[in-house]
């Protein structure tokens, strides 16, 4: 693209893209921001700015979806609505020329026979798919159709623990070996990678360890988080990655957070991992909780009634691994006990866990977090003006009190300044209709439940 806004020194000029991020971050699903407007990086013009994409995918959709929307508020916060979109980093970041950042062992001795280390139980058939996760899905499915690919490769899935993505990490990998059985896919933790390269350092075997990365088709790399503030493996990781991306080699990392926001990694490393496609994954409704939970039942051959599993799902907010515990401890004890699992049985057998879960959710906490995540005093979201300021963020707090605690709508009421059940119930069903059509709804309704749950 041709250039019709005027080059200047960038750090000489005022950058207005932080404050157009934070109002679409305000504006739109959290996924949304994080998959195609986070990996953007702007360099400011004396008239408006350039917005370097990683990727064509990433462009594409900016220029479709976003960037009218991009162009006002430019013009409300920098008086201009120029912008231009180009693929690529900025300057400063790019590397001075590819082959000089590879620094590819030379010459190599051929490499060992591959060992495969794929656990294949996981699998896409087996990930119960829902709101939260499905663009996670899609992206692994994706990599695992046409591995290399440019459009997702990396593919980088993040999220908080226990939430599904060394689960969708493996289903790509055997779904890759599925379709082409010779595929050699390498699965890896970062702490392996870290122990195994200083391992190779003490050994002076080095080599050895980077042949191990010759010739595979995909290298899938569980929590790269942890290779904050590790400058030496990083290092070691970057080249790396170099030659599996010029090799056109599918990578799949996972991190707990989107990496830019991972303090102690280089920034270098930050823009490769920006170059694929990077989603979120989000913990699962209340609806995908029972699902999962029911199908994890069914794969284990456990009777698990469905007031049991909707129990389980209503009371364990925080993440499936938690979830999936719940349910290997109930079996365990029918098991041994040769009683049927049921509720008064699970009450009885997760007492404790779900007094724990149950403990770290009250009314006042919801309150508290609402009144604080709107920006009011929280005597007057208990108060009974009846304000739209207040209003909505009241019934967003009732919802959630319904949503995450076992009280009775009459008992929300009255924790609510004494209001009627009804229009308890009402709040509720107001808030679902409003998750389903409000995006920014929505979104708030997503991070206040992990505020209040993790
Ligand atoms: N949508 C889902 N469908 C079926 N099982 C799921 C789903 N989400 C998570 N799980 C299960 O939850 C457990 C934890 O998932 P996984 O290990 O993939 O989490 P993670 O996000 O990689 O966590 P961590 O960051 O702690 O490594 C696994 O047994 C996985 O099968």
């Amino acid at each position: 693209m041709t250039s019709s806004l005027q080059s200047h020194p960038a750090d000489a000029l005022p950058d207005p893209w932080p404050q157009c991020m934070a109002r679409l971050a305000a504006e739109l699903p959290q996924e949304e921001v994080h998959t195609w407007l986070k990996p953007l990086q702007s360099k400011p013009q004396s008239r408006g700015l350039v917005l370097f994409a990683p990727n064509a995918f990433v462009l594409d959709e900016v220029r479709a979806r976003y960037l009218p929307r991009i162009r006002e508020l430019l013009n409300h916060f920098a008086g201009s609505p120029e912008v231009q979109l180009e693929i690529g980093t900025l300057p400063s970041s790019r590397p001075a020329s590819p082959s000089a950042s590879m620094h590819r062992p030379t010459p190599m001795p051929a490499a060992e026979p591959f060992v495969g280390n794929m656990d294949t139980h996981y699998s896409f058939d087996n990930f119960v798919e829902g709101r939260s996760n499905q663009m996670a899905r899609a992206a692994a499915w994706q990599a695992a159709q046409k591995p290399g690919d440019r459009l997702h490769n990396p593919l980088l899935l993040y999220g908080g623990t226990g939430l599904g993505k060394t689960h969708l990490m493996f289903a790509a990998g055997n779904e890759m070996r599925r379709l082409n059985p010779g595929a050699r896919v390498l699965y890896m933790r970062s702490n392996e990678f870290y122990n195994e390269f200083f391992r190779a350092l003490q050994d002076r075997t080095a080599d050895q360890f980077k042949r191990r990365f010759q010739n595979i088709d995909a290298l899938l790399l569980d929590d790269i988080q942890f290779f904050a503030g590790k400058d030496r493996t990083q290092e070691e990781f970057f080249h790396t990655f170099n030659t599996l991306f010029d090799g056109k080699q599918q990578i799949i990392l996972t991190c707990d957070r989107y990496p830019r926001e991972v303090e102690g990694l280089e920034p270098r490393l930050k823009s490769r991992l920006a170059w694929g496609l990077s989603v979120a994954i989000d913990p699962p409704d209340f609806e995908t909780r029972a699902q999962i939970v029911l199908a994890k039942a069914r794969e284990r051959g456990v009777q698990l009634p469905e007031d049991v599993a909707f129990l389980l799902a209503k009371r364990m907010h925080s993440n499936v691994r938690d979830l999936e515990g719940a349910l290997n401890t109930l079996a365990a004890r029918a098991n041994f006990t040769g009683k049927q699992i049921t509720a008064e049985f699970a009450q009885d057998t997760l007492r404790d866990l779900l007094r724990a879960q149950q403990a770290s959710v009250s009314i006042p906490n919801i309150q508290k977090t609402v009144a604080d995540y709107y920006g009011l005093p929280l005597r007057e979201l208990l108060s009974k003006r009846r304000t739209r300021s207040l209003a909505r963020p009241r019934q967003v707090a009732m919802a959630l009190a319904k949503e995450l605690t076992e009280h009775s709508l009459p008992e929300i009421g009255d924790a609510f300044g004494g209001r009627d059940h009804t229009t308890v119930l009402h709040a509720c069903k107001q808030v679902r209709n409003l998750i389903a059509t409000d995006a920014k709804l929505h979104e708030d309704w997503d991070k206040l439940l992990r505020k209040l749950t993790e």
